[in-house]
This record gives structure tokens, C-alpha cells and sequence, in this order.
């Protein structure tokens, strides 16, 4: 038979590896062109695609926590605060910033700046809702959902709930007539509290701390569900339909519990809807799920209102944003403050000054624990719950960035060439927070203080940030005011290693924060 004697394997091998190496270089080259040249860091993927998102973080992968893992080097190489991140093998170039300033250009120009369409995917596990929409559909969906938010009786509800919520916490946990004892896991309490109420005052679903009583579908109570759900809400967003069928036990799992979150959250909105939810003398017609219904019913026969699906989908989005980020920045503070004794001595003061002796919380005691505030916004502001945001440009335009020398450097950006709003940088921006490494909640009391900026900023800022905040001081105000709470320190451990281990030991799914971690609680002799 005819041959061509130097096409052997090596040799096509060797072509095919120079082709690969070739289109490799001329994609990068261009990627470079992409990100305007900047310098920044270079992995094999970049984040911005699948291998690059789901292989863990190491030196070679960005993984979901480089930005945590770069938090003292991302802008080692630009000096700027704004840096660029690229795959040699690929995924989309990145452009990343830790600047407050182009934070809020970005976010607060909606008309330019987007959500790229694989974020929008990422969250719709159930379908389209208020966070997983864009430009044209989002405001309908924002429409819905934001009178809930807006209604005076739910925060002074959420406060109370918290008190009850805490109570039945230590009841169930048998925690409350100990004078000392162990949380083994924080972040499962901080969780599960966070779920109860977010439950309770978002949707009036009773859930008693003791998981036992809880109804089951499909052999799974609804924290349940959530627990296995919201690990890999990505997962369920992005897989295809048949790959839940498969013979593997944890897909299978998976697609069970996305089953019976279903089943629930319908048969929530069907209970809601047979119970008249729009009457007025309805126990339940405060909530944030009664008005979200109130205000769909509204619109009904109009193009504005949500499908049934829909309304699934945002119910689900609500309870999953509305305790996975409240949570574990609730457990980094209660770590945070464990560490530092002496802060912590100065909020239990503040506590003490507030509140009527041997009284719990009124709402009204709120406005006036600044500095136990300051602890929960400087918890958030050194384990951002939320790591970063992502925009595209919907047309060609120029982003301006605070420069070395004061003077702004612009960069263009092409249309759909992201940027991503690294909210680890921002909060440990020196230039902003001044010693951003250390735990200084008193900072927040100053009003020339840069604001807070983890919940976003302009019109998609977050719609739960008071119900968040109200729920975070109630709780940290409660146990500020029972309880002394230390790290359990070992042998030879300093609180300096300890708080150390606390910013190593991390992960991220939905929230970010510190893995789980133990603390001692010690009631206070004063009480
Ligand atoms: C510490 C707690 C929280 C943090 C740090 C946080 C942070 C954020 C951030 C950064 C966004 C913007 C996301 C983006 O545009 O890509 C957001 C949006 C949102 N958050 Fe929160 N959040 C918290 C608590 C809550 C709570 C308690 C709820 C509900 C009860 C909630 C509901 C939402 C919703 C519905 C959106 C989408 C808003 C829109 O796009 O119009 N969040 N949150």
C-alpha cells in the first residue's frame, strides 16, 4: 500500500501538538487584547469557564475561591486596582478591580452594564427569577418582589422572630440552662437559623428547631432539601435533564431533593392562594411571600405578571439568598469576635447600655447598637458573602479606574468583555479601609467611612439587606448579651493563629465563608 514515509504517529502527533500550541498563542494574544494588556494572573483556565469553575483553586486553576486566595496579590502586578485574569487553555479573559469607585460606575449604569448570560444561568435551577434575569425581564420580576421588602411590620416581625427563633434554638440545642457549653458546628447553627427565619418571617412556614417534626417529600424535610441544594445550585442550573438520571448517588440525590423543593414551594403557593392571601383580615397578609402574591395577582391577564413557575423559582431564590449569605457572614463575625475578646467586651458594653436590664431587644433598640452593627458590617466587609460580581458592557465603552498618582487610567472594553467586582479586593483596599486586615468595627461609625458596599449598589442593590441586618444585630445582640464567646484554642495556639486558621480554613457555594468551626459559650455571671 502507498505511504507518505514521514506522516508516522510521532510526526502527526507533533503537528497536531504545534497546530494546538499555535492556536493556543494567537487565543491568548488575543485575549490579552481583550483585557487592554493588563497584567494579572494567568492560570490554564480561566474563571470564567467550566474547568476553570469547577476544579478546585490551586496554582495552576482559579477555581471559586482565587479571589480569596489572591486577596493579597491580585494587584501585586498592575500596582492598579485593576488587574486582568487569563486561561492559557481557555475560557474568557477577565478584567478585575478592588476599586469602590468603579464598583458603583459599573453597578449604578444598568443601561450599559449587564449580567452576563452564564450568571443568569447559574441561579435558575427552577427557572427565570429576580436574580437569575436581565435588561428586558427584570424588572418585572423586580416589580413582584420588592413590595414584600417594602412594608414597615415585616422588620419589627423579623426581630421578634429572631428573639423566638434564639429561644427555641437554645431550648431544642438543651444549651439553655448551661453555664458553659460547645457549638460544635457554628456555621450549621448560623445556617439553619438563618433558613428558620427567612421561613418564618419571609413566607410564615413554621419550622421548629427540632428537625424531627418536619413534614418529609420524598423522604427529605425542606431544610434538608436546602442543605443538599444549595451545595450545588450551579450544578442543577447548568447540567442537562438525563445526567440526573444517571446511575451516580449524588446526582440521583440531587435531583430528588430539587423534586420535593418543588412539590414544597407549590404547595406553598397553592396553600397561600386557597387561604385568600389579598384578604386583609389574612394572619399572614404582612409577609414577604403574601404581598409578593398580593402583587402578581395585580397584574394578572398582564404580560407583568409571573407564571406559576416563576413565582416557584423566585420563592426559591428568596430562601436560598436569604439564608445562605446572612449566614455565613454571621458566623465569620461570631468567629471574629471570639477572637478579639476586647471588642467583643466593648459591644457586650454597648448591649448592656441599650437594653432594659434583664429585658430582651425591643426593635427600637436597633438604631441604637451602632457598634454591634459595626461588628456585622466589618465581618462582612473581611469574608464578603457574596466574593464577587459579575457585569458585561451591552455595547462598547470605557471603564475609569483611581490610578497610582491620583490621576484616573481609562480602559476600554469591548461589549461582553467582563468585569468582575472582587469584593474581597474592595473591602481590604488599604486606600479605602484603612489596616484592612484587622477587625476594627468602630470604623463604621465614622461617617466619612466609604459605605458598605457588599450588598451592591444602584438598582439590583440587594433587596434583603435590612432583613438581613435587623436579623444579624438581633442575634449577635442576644448572644452578646448571654454569653462570653471564645475560640477553643490548641495546645500552643494563639488567637492570632486561631483567627489565621479561620481565614485559611474557607469555601464557597452559594455564600462564602469559614468552613465549619467550633466556639465555647460561657453565660454571663451578670445575668
Ligand atoms: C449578608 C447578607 C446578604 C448579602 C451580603 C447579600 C448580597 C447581595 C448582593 C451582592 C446582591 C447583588 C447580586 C448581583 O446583582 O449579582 C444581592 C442581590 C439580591 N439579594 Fe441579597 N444579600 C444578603 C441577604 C439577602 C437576603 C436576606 C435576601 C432576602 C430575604 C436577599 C435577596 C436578594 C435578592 C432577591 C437579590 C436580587 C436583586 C436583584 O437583582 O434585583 N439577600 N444580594
Amino acid at each position: 500500500m502507498y505511504s507518505i514515509p514521514f506522516l508516522s504517529w510521532p510526526v502527526l502527533l507533533l503537528v497536531a501538538f504545534l497546530f494546538l500550541a499555535v492556536d493556543r498563542i494567537v487565543a491568548y494574544r488575543r485575549s490579552l487584547a481583550a483585557v487592554s494588556f493588563l497584567p494579572g494572573k494567568r492560570y490554564f483556565f480561566s474563571p470564567f469557564s467550566i474547568p476553570g469553575a469547577l476544579f478546585p483553586t490551586s496554582r495552576w486553576n482559579p477555581g471559586n475561591l482565587w479571589m480569596w486566595v489572591e486577596r493579597r496579590t491580585a494587584y501585586r502586578k498592575t500596582g492598579e486596582e485593576v488587574a486582568s485574569c487569563i486561561g492559557w487553555l481557555g475560557g474568557a479573559p477577565v478584567v478585575y478591580n478592588n476599586s469602590p469607585e468603579v464598583a458603583k460606575q459599573v453597578l449604578g449604569n444598568k443601561t450599559i452594564w449587564d449580567k452576563p448570560q452564564n450568571v443568569i444561568d447559574s441561579l435558575s435551577a427552577f427557572g427565570p427569577n429576580v436574580f437569575s434575569t436581565n435588561q428586558a425581564d427584570w424588572p418585572r420580576h423586580r416589580r413582584i418582589v420588592a413590595p414584600g421588602f417594602q412594608n414597615g411590620t415585616l422588620y419589627p416581625a423579623v426581630w421578634t422572630e429572631t428573639i423566638n427563633t434564639y429561644y427555641d434554638c437554645l431550648a431544642t440545642e438543651k444549651w439553655e440552662n448551661e453555664s458553659s457549653f460547645i457549638i460544635p458546628n457554628v456555621v450549621a447553627v448560623t445556617s439553619k437559623f438563618a433558613l428558620y427565619l427567612i421561613a418564618k418571617s419571609g413566607f410564615g412556614i413554621d419550622l421548629a428547631w427540632n428537625e424531627a417534626l418536619g413534614e418529609r417529600i420524598q423522604g427529605m424535610t425542606m431544610p434538608e432539601c436546602f442543605e443538599v441544594t444549595s451545595g450545588s445550585v450551579i450544578l442543577l442550573s447548568v447540567l442537562p435533564r438525563w445526567t440526573f438520571y444517571l446511575p451516580f448517588k449524588p446526582l440521583r440525590r440531587l435531583h430528588r431533593a430539587r423534586q420535593a423543593l418543588e412539590i414544597i414551594l407549590r404547595g406553598i403557593i397553592d396553600g397561600r392562594r386557597a387561604e385568600g392571601v389579598a384578604s386583609e383580615s389574612s394572619s399572614n397578609n404582612k409577609n414577604i411571600f403574601s404581598l409578593l402574591l398580593k402583587a402578581n395577582d395585580e397584574e394578572k391577564g398582564s404580560k407583568a405578571a409571573l407564571s406559576d413557575q416563576e413565582l416557584v423559582s423566585n420563592v426559591y431564590l428568596l430562601l436560598l439568598a436569604g439564608h445562605e449569605t446572612t449566614s455565613r457572614s454571621l458566623a465569620a463575625t461570631l468567629g471574629l469576635l471570639a477572637c478579639h475578646p476586647d471588642i467583643q467586651e466593648k459591644a457586650y458594653e454597648e448591649v448592656q447600655s441599650v437594653l432594659k436590664k434583664g429585658s430582651d431587644p425591643t426593635f427600637d433598640d436597633f438604631e441604637r447598637l451602632t457598634f454591634v452593627q459595626g461588628c456585622f458590617f466589618e465581618g462582612l466587609r473581611l469574608f464578603p458573602s457574596s466574593l464577587a460580581m459579575i457585569r458585561a458592557p451591552l455595547s462598547d465603552t470605557v471603564l475609569s479606574v483611581p490610578g497610582k498618582d491620583g490621576k484616573p487610567i481609562s480602559i476600554p472594553f469591548k461589549a461582553d468583555q467582563a468585569v468582575w467586582i472582587d469584593w474581597v479586593g474592595v473591602g481590604r483596599n488599604a486606600r479605602v479601609y484603612p489596616d484592612p486586615d484587622s477587625f476594627i468595627p468602630s470604623r463604621w461609625l465614622d461617617p466619612s467611612t466609604e459605605p458598605l458596599l457588599n450588598f451592591s449598589y444602584g438598582p439590583r442593590v440587594c433587596i434583603g439587606r435590612r432583613f438581613a441586618v435587623t436579623e444579624a444585630v438581633g442575634l449577635l445582640c442576644l448572644l452578646l448579651r448571654d454569653y462570653e464567646i471564645k475560640p477553643l484554642l490548641k495546645p500552643g495556639q494563639s488567637l492570632q493563629d486561631w483567627r489565621a486558621e479561620l481565614e485559611t480554613e474557607v469555601d464557597a457555594n452559594v455564600g462564602f465563608g469559614p468552613k465549619p468551626f467550633p466556639l465555647k459559650m460561657t453565660r454571663r455571671s451578670s445575668l
